[in-house]
């Protein structure tokens, strides 16, 4: 039997500039591309109709259109990484397996956890960065040590970039091995079509070029909705770092908030469920449970949280201005734990990341490192009226606006703040 490579695709869903695919393709062997749909993520979606699952399928059709002229398709599995392996290193005789580095806490350990089982095979497991230009140890301060605050860190990024960082890897699709099993159905996945449409991806000039002044209204939709092509590797982060450079230094600046939460993860895993700053576990928040469930479904009668939750709700986006309005609205206004809208923004965001999200709502609740300092308090009403001032937004996502079944405020917002500013001084001062 022949020996081949394979490359495993997952956060890098497209076969162009793709570095590790490039590698693959590059090396002595004839290429395998392969996708697991993997039971143990899948397992924990409770929703059946998840618009990610949709999106990943969709663009591993896309990918295998493109693979057809090539006389190959995804050899895909369905169950758990363990058993994917286990079955593929049965079936073929694997030179070397080539995947792009994933620098979440539960990816690192699957991949250390399988670079093992395939040495133990005699099979190289070679993995680099691709998803970010600055990963983890890239950019550290003067004494090697991460940055933890976002102003020095974006600095010393601008710095170090440089037009080798944002060249394209070259990848020659003459070299993939035959291959004409058909890609796993939704159904047979256990998972169904939703109604989302997903735009292909596409660095805007329009957008870009006037970002700065349009992206914090909400209505003018003026924000190029490539979340979620960076979340699954559908555009390249090089393309958008040089697209960026060119165009428009905010856009740019939001690309790198996106490295610097990823490396404040990778950096300090202990995020993931705990406050940056140790000092705010003790906060003693409410957490009533039917007015957080008034938030989830955009009834606080606040009617700029209300919108963006229902925005959220039916399409998996919410605007970034709006992000923050219903996060602060959610830990100062109710008192309800960061991680509990963390973890509702973790089932609905088609964009989902968990270094954004986490470090965002970190941000949001004051807790994160380089946070809104606690006692900013975003006052709906003052957000509306800088940010939506005709209502165009909210009338849209709230159509029954000025009907009488429109719920009354949930808290009165000064009562709110004051509590909230107070519990929240108690709660840091605990540990004085
Ligand atoms: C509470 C809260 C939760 C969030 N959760 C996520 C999340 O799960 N996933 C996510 O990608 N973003 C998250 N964000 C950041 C931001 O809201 C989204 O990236 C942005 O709204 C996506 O829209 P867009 O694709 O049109 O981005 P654009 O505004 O066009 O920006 C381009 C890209 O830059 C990155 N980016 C922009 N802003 C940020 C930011 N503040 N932090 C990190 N990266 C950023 C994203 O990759 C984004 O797609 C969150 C923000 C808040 C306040």
């Amino acid at each position: 039997m022949k020996k081949i490579a394979i490359h495993w695709f997952r956060r890098d869903l497209r076969i162009t500039d793709n570095h590790a695919l490039s590698l693959a393709l590059n090396s002595d062997y004839e290429v395998l591309p392969l996708f697991i749909f993997d039971k143990d993520i899948l397992n924990q979606l409770e929703d059946k109709s998840d618009r990610r699952v949709d999106f990943i399928h969709q663009s591993l059709q896309n990918i295998n259109q493109e693979l057809e002229k090539y006389n190959t398709s995804i050899y895909s599995f369905f169950g758990t990484i363990n058993e994917a392996f286990k079955h593929l290193t049965n079936q073929y005789q694997i030179a070397e397996v080539f995947c792009n580095e994933d620098y979440e806490p539960s990816a690192i350990k699957r991949d250390e956890e399988i670079k093992l089982f395939l040495e133990t095979q005699g099979i190289k497991f070679t993995s680099v960065k691709d998803q970010v230009i600055f990963a983890k140890n890239d950019i550290l301060k003067a004494d090697q040590t991460p940055y933890t605050v976002y102003t020095p860190y974006s600095k010393k990024w601008k710095e170090k970039l440089n037009a080798n960082y944002f060249q394209s890897f070259n990848c020659n699709l003459n070299h993939f091995t035959p291959n004409s099993t058909p890609l796993h159905s939704l159904q047979e996945i256990g998972f169904k079509k939703t109604d989302t449409h997903f735009e292909a991806p596409i660095l805007d000039k329009n957008i870009i070029s006037n970002y700065d002044e349009f992206r914090d209204y909400p209505s003018l939709n003026h924000t190029t909705h490539l979340g979620v092509h960076l979340r699954f590797g559908t555009i390249s982060v090089r393309k958008c770092v040089e697209f960026a450079l060119n165009h428009n230094q905010i856009w740019l600046n939001e690309l790198i908030w996106r490295e610097f939460f990823m490396q404040i993860l990778a950096n300090f895993p202990k995020v993931q469920t705990k406050c940056f700053k140790e000092k705010y576990e003790n906060i003693a928040w409410r957490n009533n449970e039917n007015e957080f469930i008034k938030w989830c479904n955009g009834e606080t009668g606040y009617p700029i949280v209300d919108a963006g939750m229902r925005q959220l709700n039916q399409t998996g986006f919410m605007h970034n201005r709006v992000r923050m309005i219903v996060a602060s609205f959610l830990c100062k206004h109710l008192l309800i734990d960061w991680r509990w809208g963390e973890s509702y923004f973790a089932q609905k965001l088609l964009d989902y990341d968990l270094s954004a999200n986490n470090g965002n709502w970190q941000w949001s609740a004051g807790c994160g490192c380089d946070s809104a300092p606690y006692f900013r308090i975003f006052n709906p009403y003052e957000q509306t009226k800088k940010f939506d001032k005709e209502l165009i937004y909210i009338n849209h996502w709230i159509p029954n606006l000025n009907d009488l079944d429109y719920p009354t405020p949930i808290v009165e917002h000064q009562f709110a703040r004051e509590r909230a500013l107070r519990i929240y001084k108690e709660g840091i001062n605990n540990t004085l």
